[in-house]
């Protein structure tokens, strides 16, 4: 309000800064929760009901390019280093006597956004360029921090953010340093979190303390330019089958505002190395075993939100130091490209390099696996001595090297072996035969197990497409069950899951653009496009139809191996006849591209006159180790689930048509090798007992 008085009171310019800065707090507040569980969570209040409970993702206003940027800012006659991952320019929002040479404000390269580190603000590109505008119209030499109102907070939001902030520092004040500990219960604690090789000195240093009713450790997040406490996180251990420990974590503020570099507060102006982490006590191990800064990212391994990089900016050597399996590798890979690949190192995952804290546990030389590390830039050509390592990692690795498991789905696990990333999923079935609602369970499955997942669907809207998915789920009709829908909806909530905004017919560049947006905001590896056919646009039908459709898979499927994204493509059926199942043919317009595809799946459907026709999955490509094969899904209405019950397994043992060796049959009930005569054997076993199963399926081919 001052600025408003201090300038003219009807300024245009104000006006935008305030509507950008609601829609960019709007954007910026979706950040899911990933692995934080409710263990700690003590504000069980009811809830009101929350109009804006999913994350959607916008096709970007105007794309922005870092030529554009610097052009801009040349433009205006504005000194810019070219940092890394963002441009560093002196901040507009001190006075131009105390910044002196400081170059203390970051735009990201990729987004535009824009943070000051010594004042916090933030705001989009446009927001800056209107900031200068406003500067150089009034010939100020800089701005005041307020200048850029934030979306006023609800009552309710100000309540909670209240209620976090004394959560906080009641924690913080009741948790023990380890220095006031008895020797004997500092021993019982290590020995609990598998810490035992962690000094007391390391712990101290990090200001970790223990919180004794839940015997959690106790992580802090000093932030802003007085370094003060803004958040923690706190740690439990688990014990399960002897010696394996579960760590749950949870945050305060919750995740989505939880923005903690935890390390960063030791970090000194001067340091211009750092080994990043996924876990606070990596960070512990590699600080006690190399003496380097170190930092841990706040959500592990799932994302390195934009947010944090302009913190990371000062350093010239990054070293990536994730974990110790396949998934912290594949993360290290893709977080490099956001830091800047040149500047980045990664180790390598392996039995002589686990993840930090095991590695201190072990005795290894810490230092040594940090020089070893190796840069994230990679040639276009290689030899086969440096391809050598990812060989074998891959083949001492077989298991993780194939990708997220489903956990509904087993008989796709046994044919496809998992869901990998950068690979392109075709799907198919006859015109409502349940792909949506087939594939919205599928990919539920993989988001619930941290896979970030977006969704375009551009047939059905994003409510009922988050319908259809909370009812799987929650497996139940919530309809009936309300009183149950804040419970199922705060754990929806928290799965790392958004929706494209689009609906109808698209541009596939605006398509193509957003899921970019999507993959450098969010750390998306599942994209699923629903359907194909609302991108052929309508200016295209006098072109063969088939030839577009056909360049639109290769377009998704350049996309899927440039960003490391699996891409899962529905598309309609050339043409259905009711007497014959679909084939990979019936999908694609040329060979070239089903060559594209990496997996084909067609939801098959018997069509019956007298009661809904059976469904069943098809496997007709698998890239991966070529294992094609089929099984029937059994729908449950009041869950518009697929996945397979248990008994419903038993039951399709039993009646299985004559089984001459009852074991081989089994196993060929769901998978069958690429082997032609077990696929074929294997489809007419499920047929079988499809046919079993439903009296009206026997009468019908009775008839
Ligand atoms: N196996 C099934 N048996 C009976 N009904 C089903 C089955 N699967 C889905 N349905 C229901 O059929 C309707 C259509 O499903 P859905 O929208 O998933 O089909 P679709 O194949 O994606 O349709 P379209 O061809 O229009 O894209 C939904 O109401 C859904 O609940």
């Amino acid at each position: 309000q001052s600025f408003l008085h201090q300038r003219h009171a009807s300024s245009q310019c104000f006006r935008l800064l305030t509507h950008r800065s609601v829609h960019k707090l709007r954007e910026t507040s979706c950040i899911p929760r990933l692995r934080s569980t409710d263990v700690f969570q003590s504000h069980n209040l009811i809830r009101n009901y929350k109009k804006d409970t999913k994350s959607t993702v916008e096709f970007p206003l105007s794309p922005i390019t870092v030529t554009d940027i610097k052009q801009y800012l040349r433009s205006k006659d504005i000194l810019f280093h070219d940092g890394y991952s963002c441009l560093h320019i002196p901040s507009i929002f001190i006075d131009a006597f105390t910044r002196k040479d400081s170059f203390s404000l970051f735009i990201d390269k990729t987004t535009g956004q824009f943070l000051c580190k010594d004042t916090l603000v933030e705001g989009s590109w446009e927001d800056l360029q209107d900031c200068l505008e406003v500067m150089q119209k009034d010939e100020q030499d800089s701005l005041s921090p307020h200048v850029l109102l934030g979306y006023p907070e609800s009552l309710e939001e100000q309540e909670e953010t209240e209620r976090e902030q004394r959560e906080v520092r009641e924690i913080w004040s009741s948790s023990l340093p380890f220095t006031d500990l008895h020797d004997e219960e500092a021993q019982l604690v290590k020995a609990m979190f598998r810490i035992t090789k962690i000094s007391n000195a390391t712990l101290k240093k990090f200001g970790v303390r223990l919180f004794k009713p839940t015997k959690s450790l106790v992580f802090p997040w000093f932030g802003g330019p007085d370094s003060s406490l803004k958040g923690i996180k706190l740690l439990s251990a688990q014990r399960t089958d002897g010696e394996k420990v579960t760590y749950h974590e949870a945050t305060v503020p919750k995740c989505s505002s939880y923005f903690n570099l935890f390390g960063l507060a030791l970090v000194s102006r001067m340091d211009s190395e750092v080994v990043v982490t996924g876990s606070e006590l990596d960070t512990l191990a590699v600080s006690q075993g190399t003496g380097l800064p170190s930092v841990a990212l706040p959500r592990g391994v799932s994302c390195l939100p934009p947010a944090l990089l302009p913190y990371l900016e000062q350093f010239k050597r990054v070293t990536l130091w994730l974990g110790g399996d396949i998934r912290s590798w594949e993360a290290s890979k893709l977080f490099s490209r956001k830091l800047g690949l040149r500047r980045c190192t990664l180790v390598r995952p392996g039995e002589f390099q686990p993840c930090p804290l095991e590695a201190l546990s072990q005795g290894k030389n810490l230092s040594r696996i940090v020089k070893a590390s190796i840069p994230a830039a990679h040639k276009s050509i290689v030899s086969f001595k440096q391809l050598r390592e990812d060989v074998y990692g891959e083949l001492v690795n077989t298991d993780q090297v194939a990708g997220v498991k489903w956990t509904r789905f087993p008989e796709l696990n046994r044919i496809l072996k998992g869901h990998r990333k950068g690979e392109l999923t075709v799907f198919t079935g006859p015109t409502g035969s349940g792909k949506t609602t087939f594939i919205s369970e599928l990919a539920l499955d993989l988001c619930m197990q941290g896979v970030n997942t977006l969704w375009g669907s551009f047939e059905i809207n994003n409510v009922r497409l988050a319908k259809i998915m909370l009812t799987q789920f929650a497996m139940q009709r919530l309809e009936e069950n309300l009183e149950q829908y804040d419970f199922w909806a705060d754990r929806f909530e928290e799965l790392p899951l958004y929706f494209m905004t689009f609906h109808g017919q698209q541009n596939i560049k605006a398509v193509l653009d957003t899921m970019q947006h999507a993959v450098y905001l969010y750390d998306i590896n599942h994209v699923i496009i629903d359907n194909l056919q609302f991108m052929m646009g309508q200016e295209n039908l006098s072109v063969d139809k088939f030839a577009v459709q056909d360049h639109i898979i290769g377009v998704f499927r350049k996309f899927a191996t440039n960003s490391s994204c699996h891409v899962t493509l529905i598309i309609h059926p050339r043409k259905e006849e009711d007497d014959r199942e679909l084939q990979t043919a019936s999908i694609f317009g040329s060979a070239k591209a089903s060559q594209e595809a990496d997996n084909v799946l067609i939801l098959q459907e018997k069509k019956l006159v007298t009661c809904p026709g059976r469904r069943s999955l098809q496997v007709t490509k698998n890239r991966f180790d070529g294992d094609v094969g089929i099984f029937p899904l059994d729908f449950i209405k009041s869950s518009l689930t697929f996945s397979t019950p248990i008994k419903g397994k038993h039951k399709l043992r039993k009646v299985a048509a004559k089984p001459e060796n009852e074991e081989e049959v089994q196993g060929n009930e769901v998978t069958a090798k690429k082997d032609e005569e077990k696929k074929e054997k294997a489809t007419k076993t499920a047929k079988a007992s499809q046919a079993a199963k439903c009296p009206a399926n026997r009468n019908d081919k009775a008839k």
